[in-house]
């Protein structure tokens, strides 16, 4: 069985749901309040910066030249096609520099990030590989299934515009492929590992929009201590 037979399969229902949330239902008919998108937009590009990261770090300890091509290759597009993308929103949706300054990565934020550069710092590649993988995975999968029900006058049409578009399908593929070049070539122990983290990974993808509709923040134990 492929990696990806087995790791969509063990994250189907987590997938289904993620098609469903508040946040991506008001993607799509464009009832999403500013508000919750510019908290979105703003983790965004936190997680945009840590992702990047992760993948130059995983590509400088790959095992042969074509991997490490490959995954900085991703961390180039990633910098570049992304942030193309939150320059239009911020400036769309009135976030500025300094809005993006003042606001440190949210637990959720923090939590995928960090996950996402411990793998890279410590796992192998192929592990490395399908912890950066739900990022594309979920993006078009989402995308898609948006994309069937949007609202023309959407304010987010650019937004999901951007992951049904033949340039993401196009990246979405070749990060499967290398999964999939990882997976043929790896042992038992990794194989598993490799399911694992995918699952993990795409939990905090669900975990990030939860808490962007939400707006969670860090706790504040002084203000709790007092009240
Ligand atoms: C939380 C979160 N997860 C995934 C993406 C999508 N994404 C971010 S970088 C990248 C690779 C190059 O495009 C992709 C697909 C996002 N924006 N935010």
């Amino acid at each position: 069985m492929s990696f990806m037979t087995r790791a969509l399969a063990e994250t189907a229902p987590l997938c289904a749901a993620m098609r469903d949330m508040p946040f991506n239902r008001g993607l799509a008919d464009g009832s999403l309040p500013r508000a919750a998108f510019q908290r979105y937009i703003i983790q965004d590009a936190h997680y945009l910066n840590g992702f990047a990261r992760a993948l130059a770090l995983a590509a400088g300890r790959a095992p042969d030249a074509q991997a490490v091509s490959q995954l900085a290759g991703f961390a180039a597009g990633t910098l570049q096609a992304e942030h193309e993308l939150h320059a239009h929103y911020m400036g769309l949706f009135g976030v500025t520099k300094d809005d993006f300054a003042a606001t440190p990565p949210s637990p959720a934020c923090d939590h995928y990030t960090n996950f996402l550069i411990a793998t890279s710092a410590t796992r192998s590649t192929a592990e490395s590989v399908a912890a950066v993988l739900p990022c594309f995975w979920v993006y078009r999968d989402v995308g898609r299934a948006i994309h069937a029900c949007a609202a023309p006058d959407t304010p987010y049409r650019a937004w999901i515009d951007t992951y049904v578009s033949d340039r993401f399908d196009a990246a979405v593929e070749a990060c499967c492929a290398v999964a999939e070049r990882l997976y043929e070539s790896a042992q038992g122990t990794t194989r598993d590992s490799m399911c694992t983290i995918f699952a993990r990974s795409t939990l905090l993808e669900w975990s990030f929009w939860d808490s962007a509709w939400h707006g969670h923040a860090w706790p504040d134990p002084v203000a709790v201590g007092q009240g």
